[in-house]
């Protein structure tokens, strides 16, 4: 396999369990996953199925029992600080200016303020943030919060970025403009994405392929590939897309 083909990230045959009152519950029993560059894959399921858990063990934040994740064909189960993760609220510091807030990953790293400056200013336009930056969080809307949170995640890490919910707390108008936005610059930038969601829309209206997430253990039960054409969000196919995904998760 060449380099160009190595996908960006794989989970490889994941196993994990928990133990909860003195039980071993079973989470995964051998999950497998590729997420190709530039493509966005979005995991759909009930609450409680186990997609956090799945994105942490992603993240690195978590090891599984058994398994590998590779990211651009290496190692990294259970190492942290490959990848951008954005979690479901935007979690911005009420204190801190936005600026400060997109910084604050870049900061942690001691990155010099130059350099960070020169990372964030060309940005802000590009994120809708550029006559924001010197606010604070609750001076921005809800979408604005989003995309300053989505910012520092970028910047934090873009080569993967995991996203949690990551509209779908979003009022009905705001979430359909940040849709349409967020389609664009990933679509632009090559971001490669992987999302977890509840939101069968948003997993539509985001993603290349959806896998849904179903049991106990977990395992993805479907997949399916989203066309890309721009008449597909009007067209009845997309009402039966969104018909079909309901149907898998409710079986
Ligand atoms: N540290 C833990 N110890 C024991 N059980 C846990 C632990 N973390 C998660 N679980 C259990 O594992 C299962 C999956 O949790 P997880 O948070 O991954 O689900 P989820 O699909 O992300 O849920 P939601 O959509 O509600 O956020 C749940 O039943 C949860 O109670």
């Amino acid at each position: 396999m060449s380099a160009d083909t190595v996908a960006k990230l794989q989970l490889i045959d994941i196993h994990h369990d928990f133990v909860s009152k003195n039980q071993r519950l079973p989470l995964f029993d051998g999950i497998n996953l590729t997420v190709d560059t530039a493509k966005v894959v979005a995991i759909i399921g009930a609450s409680g199925v186990g997609k956090t858990t799945l994105f942490n063990i992603a993240a690195g934040i978590l090891s599984p029992k058994s398994g590998q994740v590779r990211i651009n064909g290496a190692d990294c189960t259970g190492v942290a600080g490959n990848v951008g993760y954005m979690l479901q609220k935007d979690l911005l510091l009420p204190f801190k200016r936005v600026y400060d807030n997109i910084a604050l990953p870049l900061v942690l790293k001691n990155t010099p303020k130059a350099q960070i400056e020169a990372a964030i200013y060309p940005r802000l336009a590009l994120f809708g943030l550029e006559k924001l930056a010197m606010n604070y969080p609750h001076q921005l809307s809800g979408g604005q919060r989003q995309r300053a949170a989505l910012l520092r995640t970028y910047l934090s890490n873009n080569e993967l970025m995991l996203l949690d919910e990551p509209f779908s707390a979003l009022d009905f108008v705001t979430k359909t403009e940040m849709y349409a936005w967020f389609h664009n610059f990933q679509k632009t930038q090559n971001l490669t994405c992987l999302i977890i969601t509840h939101d069968i829309d948003e997993a539509i209206l985001l993603a290349d392929e959806i896998y849904v997430l179903k049991g106990m253990p977990a395992k993805f039960t479907h997949h399916f590939l989203v066309p890309q054409q721009a008449e597909f969000q009007q067209s009845v196919a997309y009402l039966s897309l969104k018909q079909a995904i309901l149907s898998a998760i409710c079986q």
